[in-house]
């Protein structure tokens, strides 16, 4: 890992399941995230895009190969200590664990930073509710507020607590263009402002348009890697040239399901005992010739449920 690279995967391998349902998710990754830089993941629906995430961030441990960020090599670290890593360093704009729902906006701002013994000026926790239109929003809880309200008051902590990088699945799905372009509007300033590094898993070819860069998925492995600025068009055309030709079309057949090698380290019921899930949207997909059950809650509720227990004795 270089000073300029905030997250570095090395051969990264992911597995689900076992036996005949063992299902390879990512297949030998290995990409660097640049500081200060934009980086959106695309693929066909399967292609790892999620999971790549979650490993980057910490929320699964890869069966194989060795994740590191912010100059921390995740691989050995304990849950508590990934925990501590997660909230110092990683900002989330998750559409399923976002906010803790017990508590208004103006404290999932103040989250990070007080479970990390600090507290932020209330004057600060304003001024970044502030910066992504949220003044009048301030007491609101999760609840109250629409989807892009919730992706807003995410990207309020990230833009007090600065973490070195923020992850993003789908931060634009469910909202109207106009919310959207808010939304990557902000995500772009914590870049070009603030040189933190985001890395967003999107379908969206409008939403890919605004990075720096482009990963393309397919099968659990890199099918493309563009750095110079696309438009939208060129993007979603490439997204067509890969399907037509094939990549990311095998998805889970036998090619990429490997019954003979050794269990993976994180099974899922490895993940259950340590709280680590997948999210709620998560919850079931249907292949041509296979359904796979999704765990259905997320990784950082357990984690919120955690830190909103020792929030309720300090707050
Ligand atoms: N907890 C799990 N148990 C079993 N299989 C899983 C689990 N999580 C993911 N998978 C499988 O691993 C593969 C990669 O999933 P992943 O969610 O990373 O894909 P994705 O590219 O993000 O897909 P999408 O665009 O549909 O969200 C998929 O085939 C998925 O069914």
């Amino acid at each position: 890992m270089t000073t300029t690279q905030t997250v570095v995967l090395d051969e990264v391998r992911a597995a689900y399941g076992d036996g005949e349902r063992r299902l390879v998710a990512l297949d030998g990754v290995s990409v660097a995230f640049e500081r200060g830089t934009f980086t959106a993941v695309m693929g066909p629906s399967g292609s790892g895009k999620s999971t790549l995430l979650h490993c980057a961030a910490g929320l699964e441990r890869p069966a194989e190969g060795s994740v590191a960020v912010d100059g921390v090599v995740l691989d050995d670290l304990s849950e508590d200590d990934l925990t501590r890593l997660r909230r110092d360093r990683i900002g989330f704009v998750f559409q399923a664990f976002n906010l803790v729902s017990a508590l208004t906006a103006e404290q999932n701002v103040s989250l990070p930073m007080r479970l990390a013994g600090r507290r932020p000026r209330a004057a600060d926790v304003v001024a970044a509710l502030a910066a992504v239109g949220l003044t009048d929003r301030l007491r609101h809880r999760p609840s109250e507020l629409s989807g892009g309200e919730q992706q807003r008051v995410a990207i309020a902590r990230a833009l007090i607590s600065r973490p070195a990088v923020v992850f993003a699945d789908e931060p634009t799905g469910a909202l109207d263009s106009v919310t959207s372009r808010h939304v990557l509007d902000l995500l772009r300033a914590l870049v070009d402002e603030h040189r933190q590094t985001v890395v967003m898993v999107t379908h969206d070819p409008v939403a890919a348009a605004r990075a720096d860069r482009v990963v393309f998925l397919a099968d659990g492995r890199i099918a493309d890697d563009i750095r110079q600025a696309q438009t939208a068009e060129d993007i979603a055309a490439r997204t067509t040239h890969l399907e037509k030709s094939g990549v990311g079309n095998t998805v889970h057949s036998g090619a990429t399901t490997r019954p003979d090698e050794p269990e993976a380290p994180a099974s899922v019921s490895q993940r259950e005992e340590t709280g680590v899930r997948r999210s709620a949207h998560h919850d079931s997909v249907r292949r041509s010739d296979h359904t796979y059950e999704r765990e259905e809650t997320s990784p950082d509720r357990a984690a919120n449920r955690q830190d909103a227990d020792h929030l309720e004795e300090s707050w």
